[in-house]
């Protein structure tokens, strides 16, 4: 054979395997495709029924709850879904669409919602409301709080179990009353700082941005010890971030779709929340951090431990700091025969406690002190600007607040006193119908381990529910409080209030979880108001039926707390 004969047969046969193996190769990738066809189709084919049986498995398993929820009345909802389409719009749109809904449901004081898959059961019966708050099974915070988790960690208002038993046990105390007689100073001092600010104001403002600051310094100040001249501006910058951090956690408590933390990864909303939480744990941070350098200094901690008979006393005759009378916690727990006790205000305690090897590590000093500084400023930042503005709304009422300031001040400039606050009476009824009409925290919300049987209908709500005491609605019942809607501080005259159930008034929660900070918001409410009160006069160019509601987290108004005021002592300068 040639070699040009060889090369074209050579080159035929390479053809040839050519071909060959080109049809091996479409053969084979036609099998492998139509292996992966079978495969892929046979995913699916198993997969929806899987899908269907586990949907299947999942509802059986809460056929329970699917059960006793059938019998709890509350608005229609879509499948899946559920009611989440009733949190559509803005903060004051939800508000007042769920207050407005719930009216149909008065006359059994309880409704069910669905939220997807969770069943919230909303309670505003005293009686049920009782339940909840009295027992020491029902401590369990909703699964909602969870979204506070990358703030507060497990602080106090979040944890359950032994850790938030020993951590209460532990801070209960740094609110005692005799720890915060000795604030009274502090109180007044700030007090001061803010009416000389407020002096500046001419026409109508914002008076919330003056007691959101006032709050957070008055709390650097007193619970973390950090004196007035080691402060910087950050107290209002961190008072703004816990603002727009409120608003983060209501967008996911209301928008079904920001609630799996996944989808919630890909907004803008959780870029805005890391540089918010940075603000605010920048402030703790460094808060902790001078308090550590202080104490390794061999700076101490002042002791508090005046044990004159006044200062014995835990409990004040007709005072009822903010609570109903017949109501007791542990913050009114007399340690008179406990003999001469060493107290400690809030983070010197808590680190006298670390380094003393107690129970406490730094990561959880850092979340209790984000708990305490959130907790202890937006709520009394709210309180104290819904009661100025009521002042501006009733003149009459505001007259009877300045008369008796002027009773027990006189013409004085003096700082009040603890005996002072005991002679505010009317304004102290005045704070109280405040926090009736408009708790700075409308809701709380637990976690159901157990079917319960409602004492006021009989009805069971199933383990696994979110129960949520809705404050707003209870402190607004027409049997409880006749004219619920009117703003009367003789709503809470002793022999009124005596008639009334202890569970028809729990601003501040009630209860083994009630909030701790009681005491303390309402004696630095009293001095900063009763100051205020003592330098201007307030008005409002609105009504209270025109206030817009929206409970972003904590109560306020949509359109800000807006004031005027007017100088009483012109030519006075503040004391
Ligand atoms: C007008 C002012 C205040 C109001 C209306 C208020 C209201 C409440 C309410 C209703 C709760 C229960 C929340 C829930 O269970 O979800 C609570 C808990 C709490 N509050 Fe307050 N609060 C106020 C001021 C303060 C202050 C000044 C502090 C601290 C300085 C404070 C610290 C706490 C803490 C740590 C808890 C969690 C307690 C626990 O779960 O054991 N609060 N507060």
């Amino acid at each position: 054979m040639s070699t040009s004969k060889l090369i074209s047969v050579g080159g035929r046969i390479l053809l040839e395997v050519k071909e060959k193996s080109k049809m091996s190769y479409a053969a084979a990738e036609s099998v492998v495709s139509t292996n992966t066809w079978t495969a892929t189709n046979l995913f699916y084919v198993l997969l929806v029924p899987a899908l269907i049986l586990w949907y299947a498995y999942w509802r059986m398993s809460r056929r329970h709850m699917y059960e006793l929820a059938e019998k709890i009345s509350g608005p229609p909802g879509w499948p899946i879904i559920g009611n989440a389409l009733e949190f559509t719009g803005g903060s004051h749109d939800i508000f007042k669409n769920i207050i407005n809904k719930s009216v149909e449901f008065d006359d059994q004081s309880v409704v069910k919602i669905w939220i997807g898959p969770r069943l919230l059961v909303f309670l505003y019966d005293p009686r049920d409301v009782e339940l909840i708050l009295s027992s020491h099974v029902h401590i369990d915070k909703a699964v909602e709080y969870r979204f506070f988790k990358p703030w507060l960690g497990d602080g106090l208002l979040i944890s359950t179990g032994q850790k938030w038993r020993s951590h209460r046990k532990l801070i209960a105390p740094t609110f005692h009353l005799n720890v915060l007689k000795s604030f009274i100073d502090l109180f007044n001092a700030n007090s001061r700082d803010v009416v000389n600010k407020l002096k500046k104001e001419a026409g109508v403002f914002d008076c919330h941005d003056y007691m959101s600051e006032c709050t957070v310094e008055i709390l650097l100040e007193t619970a973390m010890g950090v004196s007035k001249t080691t402060q910087d501006k950050s107290g209002f910058e961190y008072a703004m971030a816990v603002m727009k951090m409120c608003d983060i956690l209501h967008l996911r408590h209301t928008k079904i779709w920001l609630r799996p933390e996944i989808l919630f990864k890909l907004t803008d909303y959780a870029k805005t929340q890391t540089k918010l939480l940075s603000i605010i744990h920048g402030l703790t941070k460094k808060v902790i951090k001078r308090k550590k350098d202080e104490f390794s200094s061999g700076k101490r901690p002042t002791v508090l431990n005046d044990y004159t008979e006044e200062a014995k006393a835990t409990s004040v005759e007709g005072l009822s700091f903010g609570q109903s009378s017949g109501l007791k916690d542990d913050l009114d727990v007399d340690d008179g025969d406990v003999g001469q006790k060493k107290r400690l205000a809030f983070l010197d305690l808590l680190l006298e406690s670390s380094q003393n090897g107690v129970v406490i590590s730094d990561e959880e000093i850092k979340e209790q002190v984000d708990t305490i500084m959130f907790e202890g400023h937006d709520t009394t930042a709210a309180g104290s600007s819904f009661f100025l503005s009521m002042m501006g709304v009733h003149q009459d009422i505001q007259d009877k607040v300045i008369e008796e300031l002027d009773k027990i001040f006189g013409d004085s400039d003096r700082p009040a006193t603890f005996q002072d606050t005991l002679e505010m009476k009317y304004l102290e009824r005045c704070l109280m119908e405040t926090l009736r009409m408009f708790p700075p925290v409308p809701i709380i919300a637990r976690h159901l381990n157990q079917d319960i049987t409602l004492p006021s209908n009989g009805k069971k709500v199933p383990s696994g529910t979110t129960v949520v005491i809705a404050t707003y609605k209870l402190h607004r019942r027409p049997d409880v409080y006749p004219n619920p809607n009117k703003f009367d501080p003789d709503n809470f005259l002793p022999e009124k209030s005596a008639n009334r159930h202890y569970y028809a008034f729990v601003p501040f929660s009630a209860g083994p979880r009630s909030c701790v900070g009681r005491k303390y918001a309402m004696l630095k409410l009293k001095i900063i108001l009763s100051t205020i009160l003592r330098n201007f006069r307030v008005y409002s160019d609105l009504k209270e039926s025109d206030f817009q509601l929206q409970a972003d987290i904590i109560l306020k108004r949509a359109e800000g707390f807006k004031v005027r005021l007017q100088p009483r002592k012109a030519a006075k300068a503040c004391y």
